[in-house]
């Protein structure tokens, strides 16, 4: 069996740019798809695959994964960094796809089967004062959900985006009310999303205070930090919201910042996720290794795929640290299929981060997993179990413009992690 063609098919039926790899075969009808989504440069990825790694790989077995795994990762020789991960990715993926259909088994039963029945999520709820927060938490238990992140005003709390031609200003959910210090010169201003850092963090403990009091401790919470604060104010954040029994608290330090995960975890039971962010082994080794968190949340398009993400997975395991693989809007359905089967297969899954998969997404992605009573469900079909429908693809292209959300700014201007 060969490659015969590996090509890019860019998408974004629900505005999020996807991009999504097709590997096609010399025998009748058989293919792979896999995620190579880094929404932010989606074309960047699009071009190291037509122009890199489809040459490379017309005429070579598809069978030999781990192989061409390895190959297209030391082919460029300098590695590990977004774009050039997300390609391989795509690629790798749609591999498991194909070995998948060949053996006509799901991609969780080549990785040694089904070690539960469906993978738990956390939905997202927001508001911009504490009570809508709580009403959107409710909304959610209704729903059947067992866990829900809470944010309050969008990450950092951000108060106040700052539109220029730049500027995104719906990335984030509510905005919260009240004015930054010295901020009411807008025209002025530096364009961005505005956030208050030592607001934010002052508004978080009561907020999960006033969740708590009303609906008591039986619904897993969650909070993600963002990096929005500095490391000495995640911790005292960490030690004061030990009370509420996070399921866990994410990115409380920025990827730069790996020494303060020590000091982090001297101080506090919180248990900690971290990982979205990560493209190199070396910055989740030390993680994984010393336990400074209980979490990966890697991104597995940003790691090179399904066969990196399954051996950190056993990693992890070894340690006694769980997945709670990155599922936001950013990753697409196919890449959202990849999580769902490592999470089915591995021992140590944790949560399943996910979005609401809207019409648009079930008309392009045939086979998106579903949603019930606060699970993820697979549907058991062979290899990924999901497929692209193209000519409903090509009726969602995508934008390309600068990203306003990543420009978060403090209240002097000062730019900071997004
Ligand atoms: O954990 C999350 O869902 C967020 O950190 C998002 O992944 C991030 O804003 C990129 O979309
Ligand atoms: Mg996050």
């Amino acid at each position: 069996m060969k490659i015969t063609k590996v090509r890019p098919i860019l998408t974004a039926p629900d505005g999020i740019a996807l991009v999504i790899v097709k590997v096609e075969t010399d025998q009748d009808g058989l293919y792979g798809v896999g995620c190579a989504t880094f929404t932010q440069r989606p074309t960047l990825v699009a071009k190291a695959v037509e122009e890199y790694l489809d040459p490379l790989l017309q005429g070579r077995d598809p069978a030999n994964i781990e192989d061409l795994w390895h190959m297209m990762y030391v082919n460029s020789y300098w590695r590990n960094g977004p774009v050039l991960n997300n390609a391989i990715s795509g690629v790798d993926q749609a591999l498991w796809d194909i070995k998948g259909k060949i053996a006509n088994m799901p991609v969780y039963d080549l990785l040694g089967g089904k070690t539960r029945e469906a993978a738990m999520v956390y939905r997202h709820a927001d508001g911009r004062e504490p009570q809508e927060v709580l009403e959107n938490v409710i909304k959610y238990q209704e729903e059947g959900y067992l866990a829900v992140r809470c944010q309050m005003g969008g990450y950092g709390g951000r108060v106040k985006d700052i539109t220029a031609a730049t500027a995104v200003p719906s990335k984030d959910a509510p905005q919260a009310t009240h004015r930054m210090k010295g901020l009411d010169r807008a025209d002025s201003a530096f364009p961005g999303a505005y956030y208050d850092a030592d607001a934010y963090a002052r508004s978080i403990p009561p907020l999960f205070d006033h969740i708590r009091s009303k609906i008591g401790f039986d619904l897993f919470l969650l909070h993600d930090i963002h990096e929005r604060i500095a490391p000495i104010d995640a911790i005292r954040m960490a030690k004061e919201l030990e009370q509420y029994r996070l399921f866990f608290l994410e990115d409380p330090l920025a990827p730069d910042q790996i020494e303060w995960f020590r000091r982090l975890r001297q101080q506090s039971a919180t248990p900690i996720a971290m990982g979205e962010l990560h493209n190199n082994p070396l910055e989740w080794r030390p993680l994984i290794v010393e336990q400074l968190i209980d979490f990966v949340r890697a991104h597995i398009s940003q790691l090179g795929g399904l066969t990196p993400a399954r051996k950190m997975a056993a990693l992890c395991e070894n340690f006694g640290v769980r997945t709670a693989w990155h599922g936001p809007g950013d990753t697409s359905p196919v890449g959202h299929a990849v999580n769902l089967h490592l999470d089915l297969a591995c021992h140590n899954f944790g949560i399943q981060e996910v979005i609401n998969f809207s019409d648009a997404i079930y008309e392009v992605f045939p086979g998106t997993p579903t949603l019930a009573n606060g699970y993820l469900w697979a549907n058991d079909q062979p290899g990924l179990g999901i497929d692209i429908d193209e000519a409903a693809a090509a009726k969602y292209p995508i934008e390309i413009k600068p990203i306003g959300w990543t420009q978060s700014r403090w209240p002097d201007g000062t730019i900071w992690t997004p």
